[in-house]
């Protein structure tokens, strides 16, 4: 899903502030007076109107990936999440570990139209038409319970069944056809298959560019097509993909001294690079729902390949992989940007020689020109 809310949360939705509501017509007012009243009131409400939707505007917040219906714009620069306990207990215990500064600030939770929220700080505030990709990170995205369930209680899902039909039919087993659903399990695990996700601990979930369009649904199973992407999602600047490069690198720093990390299995979490045009580049961690601590009797290393009990969920493969494959966009990026200015040296050089043999030939021509002068004197 989708979601431009400067565009929701428009002039429309605006309600009457504290600075109109002071201005109550009296009983006796004359006329002119109410009239004069109103005719303020309305500037105020227009001035007013105006600045809600330029700090509106401040932030363009969309919905990259994730549950359609799950989010809501809030005031002040936060965003509310549909609550699940697993988060919420997880966004708390990060509040006070070093990797604080890697994910949205956690205000608590918060109750809107009989539901409860997550409220947390909106990482696009601020941003001016912000560009947005995000990864699943992980080398795989299921959960080890619902592989469990998938044995003694499978539920099928006519849904994701559909959604693997849409893509691929063949991918499907004749009795997967014939019942016309699939576990939960067997979907993500052929989400995984079908992405780089088995194969690099990371996938690109979806890319929003500054214009609004989206790009999701990505077939790349290979580093060079994933790079590509990189170089296109930061129109290859360097100074993007190098802002992000020291992000990746600062993260990895702060998971080793994370006691969060070294107690959860992070399953389906996203990292979510942001960047803007005035060169503000961030990358967040996002989406703790299917984050638990690890049993007490296993040690997650987060870096070797997953098999069933071990409970590792490949976070650093993936950043591993996201972080070189950023350094090779670097490297792509400099080397056109040096072919480019080899290219305009070129002309330049071309330019001044073509100049410089106009001027040699006029002036020859001038000198010409003086002799002749000369000799007809
Ligand atoms: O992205 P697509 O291919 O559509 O599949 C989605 C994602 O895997 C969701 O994971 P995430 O939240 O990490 O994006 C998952 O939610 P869970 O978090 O519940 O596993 C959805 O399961 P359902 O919510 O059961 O439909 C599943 O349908
Ligand atoms: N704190 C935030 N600030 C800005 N955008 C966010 C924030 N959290 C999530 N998003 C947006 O919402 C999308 C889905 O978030 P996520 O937490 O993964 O949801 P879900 O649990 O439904 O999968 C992200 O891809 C991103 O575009």
């Amino acid at each position: 899903m989708l979601m431009h809310s400067s565009v929701s949360s428009s002039a429309s939705s605006f309600n009457c502030s504290s600075a109109e509501s002071d201005e109550v017509f009296s009983e006796g007012e004359d006329t002119a007076s109410k009239r004069s009243t109103m005719r303020r009131c309305r500037s105020w409400r227009t001035f007013l109107t105006m600045m809600q939707w330029s700090v509106r505007r401040q932030s363009s917040w969309v919905q990259l990936a994730g549950h359609q219906g799950n989010f809501q714009l809030s005031e002040g620069g936060e965003v509310l999440k549909r609550f699940s306990e697993v988060e919420a207990v997880c966004l708390q215990a990060l509040m006070a570990d070093p990797l604080r500064p890697f994910v949205p600030q956690y205000h608590g939770s918060v109750n809107r139209g009989g539901n409860s929220y997550i409220r947390l700080e909106d990482l696009l505030s601020g941003l001016k038409n912000p560009v947005i990709m995000d990864c699943k990170m992980g080398v795989r995205t299921y959960q080890e319970e619902e592989l469990t369930k998938s044995h003694t209680k499978p539920t099928l899902r006519t849904d994701m069944y559909q959604k693997m039909v849409k893509v691929d039919p063949t991918a499907l087993t004749v009795e997967e056809h014939e019942q016309r659903g699939v576990t939960k399990w067997r979907y993500l695990q052929w989400r995984d298959n079908t992405s780089s996700t088995s194969t690099l601990g990371f996938r690109i979930e979806g890319i929003m560019m500054e214009n609004g369009s989206v790009q999701r649904d990505f077939k790349m199973l290979t580093p060079a097509k994933v790079t590509e992407a990189l170089l296109s999602f930061t129109k290859s600047h360097l100074h993007i993909l190098k802002a992000y490069h020291s992000r990746l690198q600062a993260l990895d720093e702060a998971l080793k001294e994370s006691p969060f990390f070294k107690a959860h299995e992070v399953i389906g979490s996203s990292l979510l690079f942001v960047h803007d045009w005035t060169s503000k580049a961030s990358i967040w961690m996002i989406d703790f729902g299917k984050t638990t601590p690890s049993p007490s009797t296993v040690q997650l290393s987060h870096d070797v390949p997953w098999a069933e009990g071990n409970r590792e969920d490949g976070y650093l493969i993936g950043l591993a992989a996201l972080t070189s494959l950023v350094g090779q966009a670097i490297s792509q990026a400099a080397c056109r940007q040096e072919e480019k200015h080899g290219e305009e040296t070129d002309s330049v050089t071309h330019t001044l020689q073509e100049q410089e043999h106009t001027q040699t030939k006029s002036q020859g021509g001038q000198g010409e020109a003086a002799q002749n002068e000369g000799t007809s004197d």
